[in-house]
């Protein structure tokens, strides 16, 4: 992969950086939050300490996957965004749908292709020396799963063989395109204007799923889309909740 020519492949003004090996391009960027100045697109040949949300670890393979992270910096605080992980979601799946690859979304922020998991979002927060917040938005995507991976995943990871044929630089220049253009949308309207959007392309629409934090299930109930920040809409025995956390699963059939 070359960061040049990623850069000259792309509209959006991001500084492009491209390492063989790192620990985690996620911590590298949060690492580098208080020097930044600009957009970083940080792309990794291979991590040996990808993280994954909740804590849990980010296993990929040189061959088989995209790993890269997107420091982008917005005006307000925290709270502020909400729904980002939802919004980032929603830019991959249409900028995949638009390479001829095409994907569901399942709460809060993964990325499936025929019900296997294609790529995982992890957006980590750091406040920006002087105000503001850096964003670092890092995404794994699974091209091609080689044997032994596979294996160690289970059936937990979904590859894209017809994405791994294309060339890595143009994949990223376009993914590259349509996160920044769909990060400069969420910062001047929200999760709103993306939220109809993310639910066109709901996995588990109507579908009856449970609600788990901390190893304990919480809800159960037909899954009914996000509303416009980003919670999960359910209908459950007890009437219709919106949910701000937790892994949602497929209820399995008795
Ligand atoms: O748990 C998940 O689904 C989120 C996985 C996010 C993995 C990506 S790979 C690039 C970036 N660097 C990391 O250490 N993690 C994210």
């Amino acid at each position: 992969m070359n960061a040049a020519h990623i850069a000259s492949l792309s509209h959006a003004k991001v500084a492009v950086e491209v390492v063989p090996e790192t620990g985690s391009t996620n911590a590298d960027l949060l690492a580098r939050a208080p020097t930044l100045t600009e957009p970083v697109l940080l792309v990794a040949g291979h991590q040996s300490a990808g993280r994954g949300r909740a804590g849990r670890s980010w296993l990929s393979s040189p061959e088989g996957s995209l790993t890269f992270s997107l420091a982008w910096k917005f005006d307000g605080g925290p709270q502020q965004l909400t729904g980002l992980p939802l919004a980032i979601g929603v830019a991959l799946g249409d900028a995949l749908a638009q390479l001829g690859v095409q994907v569901q979304l399942k709460w809060p922020n993964d990325v499936l292709k025929d019900g296997d998991k294609l790529a995982g979002i992890l957006i980590e927060t750091q406040g920006a020396p002087g105000g503001g917040t850096w964003a670092v938005i890092g995404i794994g995507l699974n091209l091609i799963m080689p044997d032994e991976l596979e294996a160690r995943l289970g059936r937990s990871a979904a590859g894209a063989p017809w994405l791994a044929r294309m060339e890595r630089d143009v994949l990223l220049a376009a993914l590259l395109d349509a996160l920044a253009d769909s990060l400069r949308l969420f910062a001047a309207q929200g999760f709103g204007a993306f939220c109809a959007r993310w639910n066109l392309r709901h996995a588990w629409q109507g579908q009856v799923v449970t609600i788990i934090d901390n190893g304990q299930v919480l809800h159960e109930g037909l899954a009914a889309g996000v509303d416009d920040t980003g919670r999960l809409l359910l209908d459950t025995a007890e009437g219709r909740i919106a949910v701000l956390a937790g892994d949602v699963s497929l209820r399995v059939k008795e």
